[in-house]
């Protein structure tokens, strides 16, 4: 493989073209969000409340990120042998190695188009204590110098805007951080991807879905990226700024906050414009709740939570109400998202969270 299949410098990619539609988002300052500067907290309230996206700047990862991708660069360039070695199966972990086609991205059973490894938070943290799982020598060789600092930092910066979700919805001080104490094991994971360039039209890398946990801190360089905003019918580009992370809530958050954080609806199809022939890599945190918490509507805890639960339509509020732990939800939806058990529309169904009813 040539060159041009590692990591590119950004500057020699080419730019999002001008002339295709993108979504706007609100751009949160991570220095002012730290120093609890509350316009600050306003405008990330207002994100969370109304797209569930946002951009983050100034959140001091950006070397962390470029080495994260230096790393997943060796790992996903490793043969496809050596590298299924350490696959994550058909039962619903998420730790370890995802093949090119190894999900659905929709209820007809089409392949994804997008290859990962997945870093369980846990493993990285205790290496070279292993916690759940092994990882390709790639991954091993950067634990302490690259892996653990992406970590921390990512979960810092975590904690830091879940602080102000439990300031916003009025919840007991310190309630939300209880859900996710850094101790506990959980799904916390570091995620670098790669869709292949030269996708053929209309294919997609990664199909629609809410993310499973609470949030996710992604940094992108190509465009293909969508999300589709409440009341629209139209996917729209989110379009990468450099310096700038893509931050969004998933369901776990959607469910504590009793649906006042959303998790919106994503997905990831073709860069647009002259990206398309660039593979596509993104890096990902995912913050997660401990394993053993119960994914609930926060109610007893909070008067707003309790009043915006109690006006949502019956169907949203089951929804919110799956009624298993953390570790079952994500373990169910990514065991039915995988090919070899999304066979039949019914199990295709159990692979989905909150966008089923798209609160
Ligand atoms: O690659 C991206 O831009 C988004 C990835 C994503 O949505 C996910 O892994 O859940
Ligand atoms: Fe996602």
């Amino acid at each position: 493989m040539g060159p041009s299949n590692r990591i590119m410098p950004v500057a020699s990619l080419p730019e999002f073209p001008s002339n295709i539609p993108t979504h706007p988002l609100l751009v949160i300052d991570y220095g002012l969000l730290k120093r609890g500067d509350e316009r600050e907290i306003d405008t990330l309230w207002n994100a969370a409340t109304s797209l569930g996206f946002w951009y983050l700047k100034n959140h001091g990862c950006d070397e962390d990120v470029e080495k994260m991708f230096e790393m997943g660069a060796e790992t996903l360039d490793l043969p496809l042998k050596e590298k299924m070695k350490y696959e994550q199966g058909d039962g619903g972990i998420s730790f370890g190695y995802k093949y090119i086609g190894a999900s659905a991205v929709d209820v007809q059973g089409t392949p994804d188009s997008n290859e990962l490894i997945n870093i369980a938070k846990d493993d990285a943290l205790a290496w070279p204590k292993q916690v759940h799982r092994s990882y390709p020598p790639t991954v091993n060789a950067h634990m302490e110098s690259t892996i653990a600092p992406f970590m921390n930092k990512s979960v810092e910066i975590n904690e830091t805007i879940l602080k102000v979700f439990n300031q916003k919805l009025a919840l007991p001080d310190g309630m939300l951080g209880r859900l996710h104490l850094r101790q506990e094991i959980s799904g916390c994971e570091a995620r670098t991807i790669r869709a292949p360039r030269n996708m053929p039209q209309g294919k997609l890398a990664l199909g629609a879905h809410t993310d499973f946990g609470s949030l996710s801190f992604l940094h992108n360089r190509l465009g293909g990226l969508q999300v589709l905003p409440p009341g629209a019918d139209e996917w729209q580009y989110v379009k990468p700024i450099e310096g700038h992370a893509i931050c969004n809530i998933g369901d776990a958050l959607a469910i504590f906050g009793g649906g006042v954080l959303r998790s919106n609806i994503h997905r990831v199809c073709a860069p647009p414009g002259a990206q398309a022939n660039f593979d596509r890599w993104s890096q990902v945190f995912f913050y997660r709740p401990g394993n053993s918490v119960a994914l609930r509507p926060l109610v007893d805890e909070s008067p707003i939570i309790a009043e915006a639960f109690s006006r949502l339509p019956e169907e949203q509020r089951d929804a919110l109400t799956p009624g298993v732990t953390a570790y079952e939800w994500s373990t169910r939806r990514r065991k039915y998202q995988r090919m070899k058990n999304s066979t039949s529309p019914e199990a295709w169904q159990a692979s989905r969270g909150t966008e089923q009813v798209r609160l």
